[in-house]
């Protein structure tokens, strides 16, 4: 074998957390080297959270221009360039490419564009992008390797030819008929952008609800919510076939409680889930154990089965958000200081970003049932939140459950108009132990959404005698 070069740490992937990591060791006076195969700077800013976010942002200003008359506001007939659409979306991909490459360079960590494969303990070889390989050994290896999407073992499916949110995400035209695989969050986000676009859209979810993890009011508010906006859904509807080509015309037919049917559609888009990018790259012939789903195996300091190797965000199993992959770095780095920190107690918000959004922190219903936990629960439509009879973003309600036999808050639900900014502030409740009472009592400016959480809190049942 050829002579590797030596650094102090090595990073496999550019993820979130990873990149986070190399600038941070780099800057404390470590050799570090970086293997991206693809995307400076990961996934996140390349081709999921910002770029879904920044074309839904124009799919809202589509939505506004749509519906600008109810607001005294008089247009014209209203059309989508979806050639605009990209190009603001890469432009902003390029603010972030050179916002990255600047990091590297100050940091002093070496950004290295091509592929990398564990080929023996702590030693990765890497077929650049611009050809030739370089043999790369560390003192200590990251693993940061993010996942891809789904391709469903439907019939036909695959050789479709279908979208996933990449290829959607560089459309520069318009779907006549956008059949989406998946009711989840990609699923939904991209539904809904596209909708508002102007395609016809049709969502066809395997489960027997939309957003699995949320409880069916939640669910059933979300689906009414899109539905009204002409998205049509087919739930508890399995795939049985596809044919034809993603682009030009699809056939799927599915069999649902009501039966057999078949939906044409021009193109089809999958979003049923990720698979983590861990398959041939001699993680477990370099002793690095993976889980039953491919998920490479950590304790809960992120420590794999291999000394020395670390894995982070979605390849190590960590719930499949940016801030989690961040918060990875996060413990990782405070342990290699000489810290106990561990994966297990952290509290994970999230927030599906269709309009209105929703978001949640903590328990829900049926999973504190689920765990036999006694909770009090209150609920607030948002038209009671008084902002919305300014803003008519009167769709939704918000959702608390409260300890039965203390006054601590172990969950909170929102859909509405700024759920993800009101769930912040319940988080931050949360975190530090803060009785209900004290944020029902709070003084909230008016008109916040925020506001609404006093009454939300003033609805909490009181403790059974
Ligand atoms: C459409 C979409 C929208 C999303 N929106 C949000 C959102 O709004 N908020 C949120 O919190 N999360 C969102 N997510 C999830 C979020 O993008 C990920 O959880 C996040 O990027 C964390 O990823 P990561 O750190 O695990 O790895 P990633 O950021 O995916 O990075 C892994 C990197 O490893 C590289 N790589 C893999 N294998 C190799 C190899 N062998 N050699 C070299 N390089 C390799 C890949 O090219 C990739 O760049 C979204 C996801 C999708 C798909
Ligand atoms: N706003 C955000 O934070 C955000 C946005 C997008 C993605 N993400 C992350 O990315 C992850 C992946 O997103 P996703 O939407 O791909 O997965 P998901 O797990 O959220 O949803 C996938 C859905 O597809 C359904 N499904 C699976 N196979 C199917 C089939 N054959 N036919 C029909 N439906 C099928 C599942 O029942 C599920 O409801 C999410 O879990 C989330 O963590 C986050």
């Amino acid at each position: 074998m050829t002579q590797s070069e030596r650094f102090d740490a090595l990073v496999l992937g550019s993820g979130q957390g990873g990149k986070l990591l190399a600038w941070h060791l780099a800057r404390s006076g470590q050799r570090v080297a970086v293997v991206e195969r693809r995307w400076v700077g990961g996934s996140c800013p390349a081709v999921a959270c910002l770029p879904s976010k920044n074309e839904m942002w124009s799919a809202r200003v589509a939505h506004l221009a749509q519906h600008a008359g109810q607001f005294g506001t008089i247009t014209g007939p209203v059309a989508t360039d979806m050639a605009k659409v990209r190009q603001r979306k890469r432009d902003m991909v390029e603010r972030e490419i050179a916002f990255h490459l600047n990091a590297y360079k100050t940091s002093g960590a070496e950004l290295i564009m091509g592929s990398g494969r564990l080929v023996a303990a702590k030693t990765v070889e890497v077929q650049l992008n611009d050809g030739g390989t370089r043999l790369l050994a560390a003192d200590r290896v990251f693993l940061n390797l993010g996942s891809h999407a789904l391709i469903p073992a439907v019939p036909g499916l695959e050789a479709a030819g279908p979208l996933t949110h990449i290829e959607a995400l560089e459309l520069d035209r318009l779907p006549a008929h956008l059949v989406v695989l998946g009711g989840g969050y990609v699923g939904l986000e991209m539904a809904q952008a596209y909708r508002r676009f102007g395609s016809q859209v049709t969502v066809i979810e395997s489960g027997p609800q939309l957003m699995s993890r949320e409880d069916p009011d939640v669910a059933q508010e979300m689906h009414r919510i899109l539905s009204g906006e002409g998205i049509r859904f087919l739930v508890g509807a399995e795939a049985l076939a596809v044919r034809g080509r993603s682009g030009q015309e699809v056939a799927v037919t599915v069999r649902t409680a009501a039966g057999e049917e078949t939906i044409t559609g021009s193109d089809i888009l999958v979003a049923a889930g990720r698979v983590p990018n861990t398959a041939g790259i001699g993680l477990e012939e370099a002793g690095i154990r993976l889980d039953g789903r491919g998920f490479i195996a950590v304790n809960d300091r992120l420590e794999t089965s291999a000394a020395g190797v670390w894995a982070m965000g979605e390849c190590a199993g960590s719930p499949q958000f940016t801030h989690v992959s961040v918060d990875d770095f996060r413990i990782i780095r405070d342990n290699l200081a000489g810290g106990r920190r561990s994966t297990g107690d952290r509290l994970v918000p999230y927030c599906v970003f269709t309009d209105p959004p929703l978001a949640r922190v903590g328990l829900n219903e049926r999973e504190a049932q689920r765990q036999g936990i006694a909770t009090r629960v209150a609920r607030l439509p948002m038209a009671a939140v008084l902002r919305t009879e300014a803003t008519d973003e009167t769709d939704g309600f918000m959702k608390v459950l409260v300890a039965g036999d203390d006054d601590r808050i172990l969950g909170f639900t929102a859909i509405g108009s700024e759920a993800g900014e009101i769930m912040a502030a319940v988080q931050t409740a949360m975190l530090a132990d803060l009785p209900y009472p004290r944020l029902r009592d709070a003084v909230i400016a008016h008109l916040t959404m925020a506001e609404g959480l006093g009454p939300l809190l003033g609805n909490v049942p009181p403790r059974a005698a």
